[in-house]
């Protein structure tokens, strides 16, 4: 029997509808116990409350996992060797019917993977792969591959013309959005690869090493929810504007319990700005930056000058250049961090100096005074002149602080930073007031690991409030069955679950707040995009925040701009893991036409760029448009070629990109004509027009670019072609170039 296409999407759409009817009865049980849950109210001790809040939180939690996967709930089908009649829908998530029968498969399991690894050649026991495209909860298309030649002989029909090519058409909105259901069988081999150790993935322009690393962090978060839960992961990006880019992504595919962070705000409490200096940024990202903190902390701890006196409570004491250096020796044999050895430094010298007070009053009163000598320790603590003596030679020190004299004291980074020439010096010279860059964040955080915590006075409450709160969910747990009872759930959620939760919703608190807020949490696994801008310093920034080593990490080493970027992994990655990383390259793009790919190569190559030539899955309609103009016409030839290529990309997302000199005159010239319409980064759907640098760019796409100048973004990375290459890559559709001189080589017509 041969099914229309009609036929056959009305079928699927029956099934899908099934699908989401489950998920309706799912979530109006869940919205219905959870209002039970808070009508219940307070009733009488804080346990009731905290009971009450960790069923509340696990069906908020429920909740808005299953709002999440609303869009494109289901978007594959199975149909295997052996079971012809009950095929596997493959989805978001996993979903059984009341009779715990299976509805459908979450795309993670490994029942699921045959969906994406399965080829003609290795058909893994599937005989027909069926995509389904869903428009609202309807299923519009149908493609299928059939694996199984004898299918098509039991009279089985097969349809479709390409869910890849049809995802890779859709325009693009600003956000970044899953490849659940295309996710092809490289990438899926790197998704699904084990959780130890670190693996590489290099990748040209396009690839989906972005969409591979996030796909990755769900599927880890899936099959080692145990290992990863109280740990959590942690992943990292160039920029707030490509956080705000990928953000979308895994709370789609039902995660929400992950950090992310851009490079400049891996210090809490730092908002880093970009290091526009490429000779500081480089500086700056040295390994042996780690020996100059290194040295700028010993160097806060001072001998005197010559010996000093102080005055406690009337008394003249001397306090002598021998016994700083006695004090400061025992304290520096703590081998405790700076400011917790501090404390040995002040209690021997506290000691000394009580003695000293000790024979001065035994003196005065005579040999028969028996008086009670205890609280002179206590007395020269608190003497202002012993603290301000103290203060001198061992000052509690903040990161921020010392960061920040460092670089604006020229003879404190003279005396820690010997090996560095005058030039570099000078270069590194800023005011103390000046905001934190990208470049100082791993400087803060060493300087936080050699400094350790400064005393703070609060730090005994929040302690004390901590072990309150845990002693508290832990009777709430032991309270848990009552609790079953009174609300009147059976059956529907366990005990297992809630004690689950309660462990969930405090590793998110730590992984999503508390785990940012403590700079020496270690995460599980660590996510980590565009590597290939990572400094050695904020490698070294990295491992310490992953001590077990399990990282993900993708990059293109051809797109590097960043002056203490690398230029090969085995390089950059040697001093941190040495040669234990697996390599594993992806091969096709994805995103950029073939025609302007090419362009970007060639663009590339004149430039003795090394890159690997990702393969396009298409050609595309357009070669990239060269015109040329003067430069006094700049402005308005690129008004005008915007003009046309919005009407190209009608209803889609145009970036122009532009030198970083000529950028906030051009975005403002754009906004006369646009308006609202014109956006910084990755506004969202309000705004259809970027205007960006090269280097905000970087990890984005858009359905037509324009480059404003490129000889000049090759100048302006000291004629580096890696971010003209980034810039030229960033299209779907059409790449239009206005210059006003000479053209970078392999760009000419
Ligand atoms: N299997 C796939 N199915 C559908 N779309 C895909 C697939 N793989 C990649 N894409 C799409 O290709 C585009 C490029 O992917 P992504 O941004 O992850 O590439 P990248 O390698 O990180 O690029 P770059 O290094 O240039 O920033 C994205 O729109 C992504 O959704």
């Amino acid at each position: 029997m041969s099914e229309t296409i009609e036929q056959d999407l009305s079928a699927e759409t029956r099934y899908v509808a099934k699908l989401y009817a489950r998920l309706d009865e799912l979530r109006a049980e869940k919205v219905q116990q959870l209002g039970r849950t808070r009508a219940q109210g307070a009733v009488g001790s804080f346990q009731n409350m905290s009971e009450r809040d960790s069923f509340a939180t696990l069906y908020e939690d429920r909740i808005a996992q299953l709002d999440a996967v609303e869009d494109r709930l289901v978007f594959g089908r199975l149909d295997m060797a052996g079971h012809t009649d009950t095929p596997r829908y493959i989805g978001r998530i996993g979903l059984s019917d009341e009779e715990l029968n299976r509805l459908m498969i979450d795309w993670r399991a490994a029942e699921a993977a045959p969906f994406y690894q399965a080829t003609a050649l290795n058909p893994r026991g599937v005989r027909r792969r069926r995509h389904l495209m869903l428009k609202g909860r309807a299923v519009a298309g149908i493609e299928d591959d059939v694996l199984d030649e004898t299918w098509l002989d039991e009279g089985h029909t097969h349809h479709g013309e390409g869910a890849l090519m049809a995802a890779l058409r859709e325009k693009r909105t600003g956000r970044m959005g899953d490849i659940v259901g295309t996710i092809q069988a490289e990438q899926d081999a790197i998704i699904r690869s084990a959780l130890p150790g670190a693996v590489v993935v290099q990748g040209g322009p396009g690839t989906g090493k972005t969409a591979v690393a996030l796909h990755r962090a769900a599927y880890l978060l899936y099959e080692y929810r145990e290992r990863l839960k109280n740990a959590g992961v942690l992943i990292v990006g160039p920029s707030n504007s490509f956080m705000r880019y990928i953000e979308r992504v895994l709370p789609s595919l039902g995660e929400t319990g992950v950090v992310m962070s851009s490079v400049g705000e891996l210090y809490h409490g730092i908002h880093a700005v970009p290091e526009t200096n490429r000779t500081v940024a480089r500086i700056k990202g040295q390994l042996s930056m780690a020996k100059v903190v290194a040295a700028a902390v010993r160097n806060r701890q001072r001998l005197l000058a010559e010996d000093r006196t102080v005055v406690v409570e009337g008394t003249r004491l001397t306090l002598t250049r021998g016994m700083v250096r006695n004090a400061r020796e025992r304290a520096r044999h703590t081998h405790k961090p700076y400011n917790q050895a501090r404390e040995t430094f002040v209690k021997v010298l506290v000691g000394d100096l009580a003695e000293q007070l000790r024979q001065k009053l035994e003196e005065s009163a005579g040999q028969s005074s028996t008086s009670d000598r205890s609280y002179l320790p206590q007395e020269v603590r608190e003497s202002w002149d012993v603290r301000v003596a103290l203060n001198l030679c061992w000052m509690p020190m903040t990161p921020q602080k010392l960061i920040a004299e460092l670089f604006a004291n020229p003879h404190l980074l003279a005396a820690a930073a010997p090996k560095l020439s005058e030039a570099e010096r000078d270069a590194l010279y800023r005011r103390a007031e000046s905001p934190f860059t990208e470049a100082d964040v791993p400087l803060l955080d060493e300087a936080a690991e050699l400094l350790g915590e400064a005393e703070d006075p609060q730090a005994a409450v929040h302690a004390a409030q901590y072990q309150r709160d845990v002693e508290n969910a832990e009777a709430a747990l032991r309270n848990m069955n009552t609790m079953l009872e009174n609300a009147g759930i059976d059956g529907v959620v366990t005990a297992e679950q809630v004690a689950g939760v309660n462990q969930e919703t405090s590793a998110r608190l730590t992984a999503a707040d508390r785990a940012v807020a403590d700079r020496t949490w270690a995460y599980g696994h660590i996510v980590v995009d565009e590597a290939q801008e990572l400094s050695p310093m904020q490698w070294r920034l990295l491992v310490r925040r992953c001590p077990i080593k399990s990282f993900t990490i993708v990059g293109d080493i051809a797109q590097t701009s960043a002056a203490s970027g690398a230029s090969s992994w085995a390089q950059a990655l040697q001093p941190f893991f040495g040669d234990r990383f697996a390599l594993e390259e992806l091969t096709v793009n994805y995103r950029t036409p073939a025609q302007i790919a090419d362009a970007a190569v060639r663009v590339a190559q004149a430039a003795g760029l090394r890159i690997t030539t990702p393969q396009a899955v298409r050609e595309g309609d357009w070669p990239p448009v060269l015109t040329e103009t003067t430069p006094p016409r700049l402005q308005e030839t690129l008004l005008e070629a915007l003009g046309e290529e919005l009407a190209f990309s009608a209803g889609g997302l145009q970036a122009v990109i532009v030198p970083q000199d000529l950028l906030s005159a051009t975005r403002a010239a754009v906004q006369a004509v646009y308006g609202d319409r014109v956006g910084t980064g990755s506004g969202g759907l309000s705004q259809d027009i970027v205007v960006i640098s090269a280097r905000e760019s970087k990890g984005l796409e858009f359905d037509g670019v324009v480059i404003v100048e490129p000889q000049q973004l090759v100048a302006e990375v000291d004629g580096g072609v890696g971010d003209l290459y980034v810039a030229m890559t960033r299209t779907t559709q059409r790449l239009r170039v206005i210059h006003t001189g000479q053209l970078p080589a392999g760009l000419e017509a």
